[in-house]
């Protein structure tokens, strides 16, 4: 069986890979970073190690890599020919690979009728979707039936933490041992894809729900009150009591939104949470609050981490979510100079003032208690000594 994954970083390689390869797949990585591409295609191995005291070891085998910039006609072929196609490149990036899908999915069809399941597995809510209505951009009326009858475009939660590596061997990943991989099996035409360890569901929601607004949120929000507090390292934020305490209370924020919703039991629902408080404390893990911090215009979409459940917190229970505001206020102070997507916001903020930045960022709009509970915690924390 033949695989083709778009993205070789970090989840590419430690989770989506080691978990194709383990399903009898030959994956084809498809990247534009010509170093990892070129060391693909050299060694057509790698090990993924676990960060536990075990320190398991991993070979992934029968790999290998185009580069899209310098051969994308081999990409074409790939995904023409391809049993399962996944990406893991960046929520932002799907945009820029949807092209060469189409152009391989219209080959596709050329030469078999054989259905394909496409996987984005990215941190987002509907990512796969997302990258259907970018690949249905780049199609005729006629071609859009006949894709919509033989691709299918399930959505994922996935979730494991691989920080970002920094081992001389520059293609060896460092992964936590704990993995989730959920994907939707109600878009799925044809038969599931066989890919040992992924828990198929007739109901995403919940799952990428619980996922994102546990893992992502709680994630986010120790990044940003670790990085204003000059922390580099997210066990070292974790140490730090007040924003222990501040993990702690946004969770409990949105955990009762989550368990509100959906039928997750109360009990439940906090051993998850603390099963996810120690993932983050992992000691064999070193992962940078600059990492998980990453992309605050992302983050503070109406449709993610932070704001999303903020509002659904108002829509359900009429209250503020103060934890979670205090989490995008955080945000918005985050000016991690080698971010561009911080440099953005900050800049916004100096020439536009903070309610413009609120307003573009978020979406949320003036006037409403959450729109000035941010712009009050953001104002506090501007004179607090955090900052
Ligand atoms: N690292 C984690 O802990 C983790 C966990 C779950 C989900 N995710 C999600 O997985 C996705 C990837 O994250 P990551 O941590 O692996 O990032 P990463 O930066 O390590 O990997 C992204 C890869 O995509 C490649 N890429 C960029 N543009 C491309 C293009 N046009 N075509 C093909 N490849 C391209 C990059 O060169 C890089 O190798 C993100 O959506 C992230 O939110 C990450
Ligand atoms: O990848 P991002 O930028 O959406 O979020 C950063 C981290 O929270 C994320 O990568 C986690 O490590 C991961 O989602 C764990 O499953």
């Amino acid at each position: 069986m033949n695989a083709v994954h778009f993205g070789a970083g970090n989840i590419g390689r430690g989770f989506i890979g080691l978990l194709l390869h383990q399903s009898g797949y030959k994956t084809c990585f498809v990247d534009v970073n010509e170093e990892i591409v070129d060391l693909l295609n050299e060694k057509k191995q790698y090990t993924v190690k676990f960060a536990e005291e075990s320190q398991k070891e991993f070979l992934v085998e029968n790999v290998h890599a185009i580069n899209s910039i310098k051969n994308p006609e081999s990409v074409i072929n790939a995904v023409a020919n391809a049993d399962i196609v996944t990406a893991a490149v960046g929520a932002n990036i799907l945009p820029l690979i949807s092209g060469l899908i189409a152009k391989g999915l219209k080959k596709r069809l050329t030469q078999s009728k054989k259905p394909l399941t496409i996987i984005a597995c990215e941190n987002m809510i509907g990512g796969s979707t997302f990258l259907k209505e970018k690949v249905l951009e780049e199609l005729t009326a006629d071609e859009k039936i006949q894709f919509n009858t033989y691709f299918s475009f399930p959505n994922a939660a996935v979730d494991r933490i691989v920080p970002n590596q920094t081992n001389a061997d520059k293609l060896a990943v460092v992964v936590e041992p704990f993995y989730e991989w959920v994907v939707d099996e109600s878009e799925i035409k044809g038969t599931n894809p066989p890919i040992q360890g992924v828990t198929f569901v007739q109901n995403l929601e919940p799952f990428i729900e619980r996922k994102l607004f546990t893992v992502n949120t709680g994630h986010a929000v120790v990044a940003y009150f670790g990085y204003l507090a000059g922390i580099r390292n997210m066990h070292e934020a974790l140490e730090n009591m007040e924003i222990r305490e501040m993990i702690e209370r946004v969770l409990q924020e949105t955990g009762r939104y989550l368990t509100t919703t959906y039928s997750f039991n109360e009990k439940e629902h906090a051993e998850y949470v603390q099963k996810i408080i120690n993932r983050f404390a992992n000691p064999y893990i070193s992962d940078d609050t600059t990492r998980v911090g990453r992309s605050p215009m992302r983050k503070l979409k109406n449709n993610d981490r932070l704001v999303r459940p903020a509002t659904k917190y108002v829509e359900m229970f009429n209250e503020n979510p103060l934890y979670l505001v205090k989490g995008i206020a955080a945000a918005l102070h985050y000016d991690f100079k080698e971010d561009p997507e911080a440099n953005e916001i900050q800049t916004m903020i100096e020439q536009e003032g903070i309610q413009f930045a609120i307003e573009e960022t978020t979406s949320l709009k003036p006037g409403t208690d959450l729109f000035e509970m941010i712009h009050e915690q953001y104002d506090r924390m501007a004179i607090s000594k955090i900052k």
